[in-house]
């Protein structure tokens, strides 16, 4: 049998990977959900070596333990496309017009009741 230290080893030859779920560990992790939270979605191997855990929180882990997968089928990089928007209005001639309308109606009214004024009171 192997241990689990070697069988990180051997996993990253066949890229499979054992997958940990550490949700309800959060709170109850020694160093912190910080560190746990940084190293999820990603080959956590070494984060985990690093610290050097003892032989109790190797132990543990099998609690956590969801699966296995084969990382060579997770895309490298994920960029976030914004899904579809309808272009709404994008003819902009109504818009065009409505603006001229705006200037013009109060200008003709203004135009209006200078003539009236200027009418009936030569008249
Ligand atoms: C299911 C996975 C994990 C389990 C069960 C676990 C468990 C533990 C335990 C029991 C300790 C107390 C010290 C010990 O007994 O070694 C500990 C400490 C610590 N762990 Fe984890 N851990 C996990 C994953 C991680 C990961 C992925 C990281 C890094 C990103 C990490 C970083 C740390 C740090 C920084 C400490 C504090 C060490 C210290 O203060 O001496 N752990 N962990």
């Amino acid at each position: 049998m192997f241990e689990k230290h070697d069988l990180f080893k051997l996993v990253s030859v066949s890229f499979v990977q054992q997958v940990y779920d550490v949700t309800k560990f959060l709170e109850d992790h020694p160093g912190g959900d910080e560190v746990l939270l940084s190293a999820t979605g990603k080959d956590a191997t070494d984060d985990f070596e690093d610290v050097g855990h003892s032989d109790s929180a190797r132990d543990m882990m099998d609690q956590y333990y969801v699966g296995e997968i084969d990382i060579s089928t997770i895309p490298k990089k994920t960029t976030y496309k914004p899904p579809n928007q309808p272009h709404y209005n994008q003819d902009k001639t109504s818009e065009f017009i409505i603006k001229l309308l705006q200037f013009l109606v109060p200008l003709a009214i203004l135009c209006l009741a200078v003539g009236i004024h200027h009418y009936t009171k030569s008249s």
